[in-house]
């Protein structure tokens, strides 16, 4: 049997939140399941009938308590983990109303592009943040 087929896909929502003073918002996993500790662009798995768009604008809202509006796609990443495939939908947003709140991570952070640096991201993330710097 094909040991690829078996490994679970998710399809992700990714969103890159801009504030007023040009930094992002990141947060950090929680300390057990996948990936634990590791800092992430927030988001989630999107539901039956949802678009991307939709999908971002929720998971943002539940995760962080924020409005934000979604905007133009940066980049779609597929990436195989030993245990996992990840489809991450990457749009630029930006922070409307709300001061974010740790609902379902471990911490949150405003960071600037070059901050970003100095936070250890999951493997599929280099990419993202790359795209980030040449936009
Ligand atoms: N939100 C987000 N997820 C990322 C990033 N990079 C990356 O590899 N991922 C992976 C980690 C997770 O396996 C998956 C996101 O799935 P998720 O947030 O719906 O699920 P989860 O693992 O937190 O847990 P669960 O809801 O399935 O219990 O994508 C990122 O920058 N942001
Ligand atoms: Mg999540």
């Amino acid at each position: 049997m094909n040991e690829i087929a078996t490994i679970p896909h998710k399809i992700i929502g990714v969103a890159v939140i801009w504030n007023d003073k040009k930094q992002i918002l990141i947060d950090r996993r929680l300390p057990k399941g996948t990936m634990a500790n590791l800092w992430e662009f927030p988001g989630g798995k999107i539901e039956p009938g949802e678009t991307i768009e939709e999908c971002i604008e929720r998971e943002i809202l539940e995760e962080l308590g924020i409005k934000i509006t979604v905007g133009k796609h940066l980049i779609t990443i597929d990436h195989t983990y030993p245990h996992l495939r990840v489809t991450l939908t990457v749009h630029h947003c930006h922070h409307l109303d709300g001061v974010p709140q740790a609902i379902e991570c471990a911490e949150i952070r405003w960071v600037s592009l070059d901050e970003l640096d100095d936070f250890d991201f999951p493997e599929a993330n280099v990419e993202i943040i790359a795209a980030l710097r040449n936009n």
